[in-house]
Order: C-alpha cells, then sequence, then structure tokens
C-alpha cells in the first residue's frame, strides 16, 4: 500500500527542514508543493497575508480549524509571543499524526496544543476543558461548509469577544458563500476582502478578515 499526501510533506520536511527552524518547514512544504505535487496548504502567496493578520492580532489565545498537516498551524505559532497559545483542531487521526510531527520538527510544539475531534464536540469544551476565556484570533479552514455553523457556536459559547478577529481562508475558491453573506451583512462584524490566489496556482482565492463586535 502506497504512502498518504501528509506522509510524503512529512517526509520532504525531514529530509530538507533544519530542525527546529519553523521557516525552513514552512519555505520545504511550499517548495514540495509547488513542485511535486500540490497540497491544500494556505500557501506561500495567502500566507503573507495571514502573518500580517496575526502579527497585527498577536492574539494570546489563538484557535485554528482545521489543522491538516499543521503548515498554517506552523504560520501561526511562529508569530506569537511567549506565553501566548494556540489551540488547533484536527478530526482525522492520520493527518494529526503528522501535523504533530511537523509542528514538533518546527519547534513549536510549546506554543500548539493539537486537540483531535470535530470542532462540534470540542468548541462547547473550551471554557471548562480547556479553560479559554475567548479567543483574541480564529482561523477557519476546515470543510468550508462547517465555516458559518462553526461561527454561531463560538457565537454561543461566549468565545468570542469585542474585537477577536476571524479569519477565513478559500472564501473565493473552493469558497464559502454561505459565511461570507453572514459575515458581510451581519451587524456584528465588520469584514473585508484580501484578493490573493488559490495556494500554488493563478486560480484567484481571498482571505475574509471579520471582527466581532460584540
Ligand atoms: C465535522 C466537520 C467539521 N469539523 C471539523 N473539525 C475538525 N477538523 C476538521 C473538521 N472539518 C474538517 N477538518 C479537518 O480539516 C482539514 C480539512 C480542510 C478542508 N480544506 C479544503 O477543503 C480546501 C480545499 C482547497 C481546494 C481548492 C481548489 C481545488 F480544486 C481543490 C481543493 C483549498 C484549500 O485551501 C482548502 O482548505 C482536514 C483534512 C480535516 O480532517
Ligand atoms: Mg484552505
Amino acid at each position: 500500500t502506497g504512502s498518504t499526501q501528509p506522509q510524503r510533506i512529512l517526509k520532504a520536511v525531514q529530509n530538507n527542514a533544519t530542525w527546529g527552524d519553523a521557516e525552513s518547514v514552512i519555505a520545504t512544504i511550499d517548495n514540495y508543493c509547488r513542485r511535486k505535487e500540490w497540497a491544500m496548504n494556505v500557501g506561500d502567496d495567502k500566507g503573507p497575508i495571514l502573518d500580517s493578520v496575526v502579527s497585527e492580532v498577536s492574539p494570546k489565545v489563538a484557535l485554528e480549524l482545521g489543522t491538516y498537516c499543521g503548515y498554517s498551524t506552523i504560520r501561526i505559532a511562529r508569530l506569537l509571543s511567549p506565553g501566548s497559545c494556540l489551540i488547533t483542531l484536527e478530526f482525522n487521526p492520520d493527518c494529526a499524526i503528522i501535523a504533530r510531527q511537523i509542528i514538533a520538527w518546527a519547534g513549536l510544539q510549546d506554543r500548539v496544543q493539537l486537540l483531535e475531534g470535530p470542532s462540534k464536540d470540542l468548541i462547547p469544551q473550551m471554557k471548562e476543558s480547556f479553560r479559554v476565556k475567548s479567543f483574541d484570533f480564529v482561523f477557519l479552514d476546515h470543510w468550508k461548509e462547517y465555516y458559518l455553523p462553526d461561527t454561531k457556536l463560538l457565537e454561543e459559547c461566549g468565545l468570542l469577544r469585542k474585537g477577536t478577529v476571524l479569519l477565513a481562508d478559500n472564501v473565493i475558491c473552493p469558497g464559502t458563500p454561505k459565511y461570507l453573506e453572514y459575515v458581510r451583512n451581519s451587524p456584528r462584524y465588520e469584514s473585508c476582502y484580501f484578493k490573493s490566489h488559490l495556494e500554488y496556482t493563478k486560480v484567484e482565492d481571498g482571505l475574509e478578515k471579520s471582527v466581532f463586535l460584540g
């Protein structure tokens, strides 16, 4: 039986990136996915936009929905100040096991808590089990039809505060029309679109930044 894409990405990292060097892990994954096989990482075109929003927010407590191989997990975690943490949710155990190793290779395991399970089960546990008061930043990059229900769940669980920044990947391609309609028309959000390209391609895609107004 052959290998999986996450396994091949991990191997590329182990063969080419420097242990403990997050930048080299990011560069290795981008080179591999641009030259060898496309993968659904936020990538090196949208990545700098993610970086700039994270740096601007400098979150103490951040959430990522959909870890996959941990590429965006590393992009976010490498920018966090000591004492801050990123909680990332992944329900596929095969992805989780690979992502943990890639996050460790980047030397960022101390700032990242990868929780295995579906967002709809884990989000309601955030306050009691994971002692989260509210999130300063949320990166949405999981199955696209779950962006809206999970955003509403975060609201209902009181996990968003005045000023919480939501950043959503793929709002054009594959597209998240219901989520976009909600954050762009709801009086509780101030939204703006950052035009870019689908990772490793010339196809249009972009990130939607939405500030929760409380
Ligand atoms: C209970 C479910 C919800 N709760 C969940 N709770 C926890 N973890 C969850 C949940 N839902 C999903 N996950 C995990 O997140 C990951 C899934 C990520 C999904 N990402 C895409 O589908 C995409 C597609 C394209 C694309 C563009 C153009 C193309 F032609 C092809 C593909 C580009 C992109 O940048 C993309 O991010 C991971 C595989 C999956 O196990
Ligand atoms: Mg994506």
